[in-house]
């Protein structure tokens, strides 16, 4: 079996969660993307969902599945969203943002009742930090900003180089919201929550991908089945 399939089979998992006249949000990645189109199938078939997209690629695959699409300020509460994750620990703390998405993404879940996470279960870890961590930022005042984000991170106890992210042509890559993506590459992170708190207050940073306290379950795919974490409904 391969990663992706693994992916289609938490995604389908994440679909029994869908109930008709249900407020969605649709994540970001190639994880996520199995979810959007399984559930254009089931709104082919006629389910009733209104759907909130968390980045300008996951609105136009909705849209090319005709799957109703709204925006956060016509349906500003959803009841579920389901999104991808890069790294994530038992605690329901993610990294998310590989995919430059986490500003999006972050805001869709925190306006929702309930945010589930789809992946494969190699991204299950002990500790988080060995994906590098996304931290999104101005591109006004960057040198300033890179400055300020390192001493964040030595202050929540943690280390690494930070990068500039660069789309695969080499120039640089700017978000849906504009910015700019420094990778924190850490190794461990040994205190999430500190971490997350001292990026929050760095001047230029937009958002990070530490998502702590939003995921209320995890659907992870393996060789030997389903896990869940977290609350199952
Ligand atoms: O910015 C992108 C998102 O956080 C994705 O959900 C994350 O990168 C996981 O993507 P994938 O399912 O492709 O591994």
């Amino acid at each position: 079996m391969t990663a992706d399939d693994l992916k289609k089979q938490a995604a389908a998992r994440a679909l029994e969660l869908v109930q008709p006249g249900m407020r969605l949000g649709l994540g970001t990645g190639s994880t996520a993307k199995h979810f959007v189109d399984l559930l254009g199938e089931r709104v082919a078939a006629g389910l009733d969902v209104i759907c909130v997209a968390t980045s300008e690629a996951t609105q136009a695959q909705a849209l090319s599945l005709a799957i109703p699409m709204s925006t956060l300020d016509e349906t500003p509460e959803l009841d579920l969203t389901v999104d991808g994750a890069d790294e994530l620990d038992s605690a329901l703390r993610l990294i998310k943002g590989g995919g430059a998405a986490l500003l999006r993404e972050k805001i869709v879940a925190a306006a929702s009742r309930r945010m589930v996470v789809i992946a494969d279960d190699g991204k299950l870890v002990g500790k988080l930090g060995r994906f590098p961590l996304p931290i999104e930022v101005v591109p006004f005042g960057l040198e300033v900003t890179r400055r300020a984000v390192a001493k964040a991170i030595a202050e929540a106890g943690a280390a690494g180089e930070l990068t500039l992210r660069k789309r695969p042509d080499g120039e640089v890559l700017v978000t849906d919201g504009g910015h700019y993506i420094l990778d924190a590459h850490l190794g461990t992170i040994d205190h999430p929550e500190a971490l997350a708190q001292a990026l929050n207050i760095v001047p230029g940073v937009v958002e990070h991908g530490l998502f702590i306290g939003l995921a209320a379950m995890a659907i992870l795919a393996g060789a030997g089945g389903l896990t869940i974490l977290g609350a199952a409904e």
